[in-house]
């Protein structure tokens, strides 16, 4: 599919996606995750595996091209309750050039399938000195730097409570220790320099990445609930005067891959 045909048609590109998705899954899904960087090992802890490929085997989709990302599709019986969810190993992030319709494709196309639910990981930078890394926050609210919307059109969505207070309150039931945090968005793939991560605590960031928020606003514009949920893989540029890594960030992940499963696992058992 040509970069000019799924943008001209984002919409119905999602639609063409949808039906072929909910065969592989063995129906609709009662709610959707996007497993980020540091995240993809977690996901053996949320259930039984009923199906997985590769979503290039959907249209529309691009083969994974980050760090820590599979680029393949679970379909997952989940443990506590039994419900179906669709578990995205792995996203397409804007930097990889395929534009903003593709980066949202996923989002746009398991909505498409009727799912209402979407749990949305990542991992990312700790601006607030008050985390540690290795830990989860829960996402209150966002800042897109990314000076982009994948909606196509005036639809003139509103993004209050964007994510959700009812799931946010389920997470803190199942932990009451969680923190929440305001995450930006920016389009990467270069980390931030210090005087970035200056400029981005002044401007109200918690937690800075290069994916979720795009993701976010697109899956609110198809009537989705949407719960955010980041893994503070490093302290944001210039905080310890350590340089940065990809492999920092997938280190610290699979470090803590065991409690954020355990975590989903029972935040899913509520939802
Ligand atoms: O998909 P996420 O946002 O978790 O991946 C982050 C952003 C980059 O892909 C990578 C940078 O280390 O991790
Ligand atoms: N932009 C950004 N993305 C990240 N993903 C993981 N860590 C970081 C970070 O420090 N900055």
């Amino acid at each position: 599919m040509t970069e000019r045909t799924i943008s001209g048609s984002a919409y119905e590109a999602a639609e063409a996606a949808a039906k072929p998705l909910k065969e592989k899954l063995g129906g609709v899904p009662d709610l959707a995750l996007v497993m980020g960087s540091g995240w993809v090992p977690a996901a053996d802890a949320l259930g039984e595996t009923e199906a997985e490929f590769p979503v290039t085997e959907l249209p529309g989709f691009t083969a994974a091209a980050a760090l820590g990302h599979a680029g393949r599709i679970r379909a997952v019986r989940l443990a506590e309750s039994g419900k179906l969810a669709a578990v995205f190993l792995g996203r397409t992030h804007y930097y990889e050039g395929h534009g903003v319709a593709r980066v949202v494709h996923g989002v746009r196309t398991v909505a498409a399938t009727g799912c209402r639910t979407i749990v949305l990981t990542n991992g990312c930078g700790g601006i607030n000195a008050d985390y540690v890394v290795g830990q989860p926050v829960l996402i209150s609210d966002h800042l897109n730097l990314t000076a982009q919307s994948p909606i196509v059109g005036a639809n003139f969505v509103d993004l209050t409570n964007l994510y959700s207070p009812r799931l946010r309150e389920l997470c803190k039931q199942v932990d009451p220790s969680l923190s929440e945090g305001v995450y930006v968005q920016l389009t990467g793939p270069h980390y931030e320099t210090p005087a970035e991560i200056r400029m981005l605590r002044t401007l109200g960031a918690d937690l800075v990445g290069m994916s979720t928020v795009l993701e976010a606003i697109a899956a609110r514009e198809a009537g989705m609930e949407v719960l955010g949920i980041s893994l503070v893989t490093n302290a944001a540029a210039g905080m310890t005067g350590e340089p940065l890594s990809a492999q920092e960030v997938i280190d610290a992940g699979n470090a803590a891959a065991s409690r954020m499963g355990a975590l989903l696992r029972d935040v899913l058992g509520r939802i």
